[in-house]
């Protein structure tokens, strides 16, 4: 049985179709990258996985529940733009995040002491233990998205959703993030879902590429169908697949 099941699923903004019978299968462990034109749906996607919104029709289903009502813990979720608090040091910043998972919303003794030690022992997985406490001002922005994901590491989620992560940081940055994201899934398992505008880095990082595009087309009403997935790559062995594509073409192919 798959970790991650969507049925049929629609999604429409007041009457207008975004998302079309969509359907997907996904193993826990796999990461999942997802390509396709601006506007077509694809953080749309990632918020029914969530569970922030729910579908028109169709039913998304993680781990056999039918249907999570509203996001919980199990799923971690980091957009483009950095996330952390400026004001709290690098370590605070991890431990607040678990602090809104509790009933009060802050943690003290104890618990406090615990969530100290479970936040350095994050810091230690995203390398940013040597810069506890520091200000997030004074990290460069590739370490800010670092944390950003320690952030959402903090639940242990069992999903973890990317929405452009790496978008706003240059190409050399980038890298690293890629080596970062591979350690990280190596010593952290988990199912990855990641929206990218960058088919290199989908295919380089994901296991499957899925390309979410517009089945039908009406030139003189263009929004009047949804888009849907319309192709599932096989992305492992480091993107093989992809750089046999690369190989065929001179132009360097952008989705
Ligand atoms: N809550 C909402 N209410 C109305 N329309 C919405 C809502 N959320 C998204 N849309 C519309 O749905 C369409 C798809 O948006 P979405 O952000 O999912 O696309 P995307 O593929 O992630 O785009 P991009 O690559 O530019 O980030 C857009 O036309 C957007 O304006």
């Amino acid at each position: 049985m798959s970790f991650v099941s969507v049925r049929d699923v629609w999604q429409s903004y007041d009457g207008r179709p975004i998302l079309e019978r969509v359907n997907l299968d996904v193993a826990e462990g796999e990461f999942i990258s997802i390509v396709g034109a601006s506007g077509c749906g694809k953080s749309t996607f990632l918020r029914l996985l969530l569970a922030e919104e729910q579908p028109t029709r169709g039913v998304v289903s993680v781990a056999g529940g039918e249907g999570a009502r509203e996001p919980d813990r199990e799923r971690g979720v980091v957009f483009q733009r950095y996330s952390v608090f400026p004001h709290l040091s690098v370590r605070d910043n991890i431990i607040a995040a678990e602090a809104f998972g509790t009933t009060l919303g802050w943690l003290w003794g104890a618990p406090l002491r615990a969530a100290r030690a479970r936040a350095d022992d994050t810091l230690s997985r995203i390398g940013l233990d040597h810069v506890a406490d520091h200000y997030p001002t004074a990290l460069s922005g590739g370490m800010q998205q670092r944390l950003a994901i320690g952030q959402a590491l903090t639940a242990r989620p069992r999903i973890l959703l990317l929405d452009e992560p790496f978008g706003a940081l240059d190409p050399g940055t980038r890298v690293q993030m890629h080596d970062f994201l591979t350690e990280l899934r190596a010593k952290t398992p988990m199912t990855i879902f990641m929206v990218t505008h960058d088919l290199a880095e989908g295919f380089k990082l994901g296991d499957r590429v899925l390309v979410f595009d517009k089945p039908r087309w009406d030139p003189h009403d263009p929004g009047a169908y949804g888009a849907t997935i319309t192709y599932d790559f096989d992305a492992r062995n480091g993107g093989i697949p992809y750089h046999h594509l690369m190989e065929k073409t001179d132009e360097p192919i952008h989705a």
